[in-house]
């Protein structure tokens, strides 16, 4: 596939002809090898001190989220304080690499982690949906940004996609990644509206050449969210983009990931999809709300053979 990929990328991006032409004109996914292989890698195990390495690597990936309507700033601050020492009784337990609040909550967020190694991530462009005008959304991203994040994650126009308006999709993630600044740009492609991996395969190579620091598999909102088979495309897809660019962009898998036995099967098909360069916060992540607690459960259990009670860790 990479041999293929020598187009001037920057004459793709230059009108919606060229970006449909080079879009369409990318391999089919093998929709049937892509689950089978996703399903066999969910299949490996792995034991004692590579798993105690494993749930390690993967707090340190968790984008510690909560996007509900009726969040508080004290809720906010409880899971900044848990994000920083997700373990009270352990200092070596590893934090977490951000929290992801929405944009109103990121001064907040910004207060209680100055100083520590957290980023503060905000979703933003009028998340979940995405159906404001590109006005707003970069006015969004702005004051996001303004109020301490770090990290931005926005969402595409699902339906400007869907309808073949690439060059649409491309300009708004450009005008956001300008927004961002020094702020990293993560791109959720909420693939689980856009109906075929073939889609993803597009959707992900879009998000790349127009800008994008990471790409995100799904808001949280929509069924399903992330799957193995969804991420191991995307996982596909920055590694082609690094190969045809020299460019790394990271992924984040989000959206329904509640168990320490789910993040290994992520993180074993991190390493056997992009490589092991991606086995690390910097191009990895796993947006998840209530992740976190079962991570540390298993981490305990490894290392003093019991589990704690229900009570012992705050809820998520
Ligand atoms: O970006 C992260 C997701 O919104 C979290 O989804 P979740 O609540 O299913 O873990």
């Amino acid at each position: 596939m990479v041999s293929t990929l020598t187009t001037a990328f920057a004459d793709v991006v230059s009108s919606n002809a060229t970006l449909r032409a080079f879009l369409r004109g990318l391999p089919g996914v093998d929709r049937v090898g892509a689950d089978q292989r996703a399903a066999m890698l969910s299949t490996r195990s792995i034991k004692t001190t590579a798993k105690a390495q494993a749930i390690d690597l993967a707090i340190g990936m968790v984008d510690l989220t909560t996007l509900e309507g009726a969040d508080t700033p004290g809720k906010v601050r409880a899971m900044c304080a848990k994000a920083v020492r997700p373990d009270p009784a352990d200092p070596a337990a590893p934090h977490v690499a951000a929290v992801c609040v929405y944009p109103d909550l990121v001064a907040v967020a910004a207060e209680a982690l100055v100083g520590s190694p957290v980023k503060v991530a905000s979703v933003s462009t009028a998340f979940p949906s995405g159906r404001s005008s590109l006005d707003v959304k970069v006015a969004d991203t702005a004051l996001a940004v303004a109020a301490g994040a770090a990290e931005i994650d926005m969402v595409i126009d699902r339906g400007a996609f869907l309808a073949g308006d690439y060059r649409k999709v491309a300009d708004e993630i450009a005008a956001i990644k300008q927004a961002c600044g020094a702020a990293h740009l993560k791109v959720i492609l909420e693939t689980g509206e856009l109906a075929t991996y073939d889609n993803v395969r597009r959707a992900s190579w879009l998000a790349m050449l127009s800008g994008a620091d990471f790409i995100k598999t799904s808001t949280g909102k929509v069924s399903p969210a992330a799957t193995l088979p969804v991420t191991l495309v995307m996982l596909e897809a920055v590694r082609d983009h690094r190969a045809a660019t020299g460019r790394m962009v990271g992924v984040k898998a989000a959206g329904g990931i509640r168990t320490a036995k789910d993040a290994i099967r992520y993180l074993i098909l991190v390493s056997e999809t992009a490589g092991e360069e991606w086995l690390d916060a910097a191009w990895f992540r796993l947006g998840a709300s209530s992740l976190l607690n079962d991570l540390l459960m298993q981490r305990q259990k490894l290392a003093t053979g019991r589990y704690a009670g229900p009570d012992y860790f705050t809820l998520d």
